[in-house]
């Protein structure tokens, strides 16, 4: 049984705002029960959602002298690619037995911010697969917009106006992490094997899976559930930073991998706001004692990321 919650954004999209209000309250509601949702009705094409899988597919089968040209250790700012065992989402656990790709927001080598070097605004690395790079970028154009609406159901849902988010998203932080988890037969593997224990760190992520099982989420009474793959629908997911943003209104919950029995793939996108967007809790929960300091959306990653990857630091 599922029993995280399959949200129509169909009414999100309607013209008459009580539409949109209902839909936002079962987001609402997702977010402060639980922080892990399925959409459907999202509007990304099927051929789309499909494509990416195809992309990440040819990405993996490349040689891996090839991948390591494209390594993660050779971008400043979060992109290319991770090998087998090169990260651990709980640093206490061990290593993740998963390979991944990140893209990050384009920018071309002579944007004012690469050449100021503004942490986040850096190049991509693009495998030298054809059509690839357009491809990896139209599921990314899909998959912001598809952030910008469901922010605008959060507004609604938090009683702030409909696009209190949407100045904040002009050009955000945002990574295309694509996934793949090799088959595993060792069954003494940890119970998180293929991802470590963690919380996602931005505002939200829009996770597609391919069918083979794998993730898990913690209940707040600590029950680990399975996240089943919904045919036609996305996970999705709070993180840290819309935590600490709406003074711990929506949850932000841990969530695991299990090593599969088949090989797994996953695409993500985590979206996080505009670098020098301020997160303030006084700003969405201004009757509340705020929680948290604001901080910088830049700054608030930039802790979190170096965190995950302190093991490697000399
Ligand atoms: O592959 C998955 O299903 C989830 C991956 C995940 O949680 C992450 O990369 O943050
Ligand atoms: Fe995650």
């Amino acid at each position: 049984m599922n029993e995280l919650p399959v949200i129509s954004l169909q009414g999100l999209r309607s013209p008459d705002l009580d539409e949109r209000q209902a839909t936002a309250a079962e987001l609402g509601r997702a977010c402060r029960d639980i922080g892990f949702f399925y959409v459907s009705d999202h509007g990304i094409p099927a051929e789309v959602c499909e494509g990416v899988f195809d992309l990440a597919r040819q990405l993996f089968q490349l040689p891996a002298e090839q991948k390591q040209q494209m390594s993660i250790k050779r971008s400043p700012h979060n992109r290319g690619y991770v090998a087998l065992a090169d990260e651990r989402l709980n640093p206490q656990a061990g290593a993740d037995r998963k390979e991944a790709f990140n893209i990050g927001t384009d920018f071309p080598e002579d944007h004012p911010d690469v050449l100021v070097g503004k942490p986040f605004r850096g190049v991509n690395f693009w495998p030298p697969i054809e059509g690839w790079r357009a491809g990896a970028l139209d599921y990314f154009a899909e998959c912001l917009e598809l952030g910008r609406l469901i922010h605008r159901g959060f507004s609604l849902d938090l009683g702030l106006p409909e696009d209190f988010f949407q100045p904040h998203l002009k050009q955000p932080i945002a990574t295309l992490r694509m996934l793949r988890y090799p088959p595993c037969t060792d069954a003494n593997a940890r119970e998180d094997a293929g991802a470590g224990t963690h919380t996602d760190y931005g505002n939200i992520t829009i996770l597609a899976t391919d069918g083979v099982a794998g993730l898990q989420v913690r209940s707040r009474q600590g029950q680990w559930l399975d996240a089943p793959h919904v045919p036609g629908a996305f996970v999705c997911n709070i993180g840290d930073c819309l935590m600490r943003w709406t003074n711990d209104t929506y949850l932000s919950t841990p969530h695991r991998v299990k090593a599969p029995e088949r090989e797994r793939y996953s695409v993500a996108f985590f979206l996080e706001v505009d670098p020098d967007a301020v997160v303030d809790p006084r700003d969405v929960k201004p009757n509340e004692a705020p929680k948290y300091e604001p901080i910088t959306c830049s700054d608030y990653l930039a802790g979190r990321l170096n965190a995950t990857y302190e093991h490697r630091k000399g």
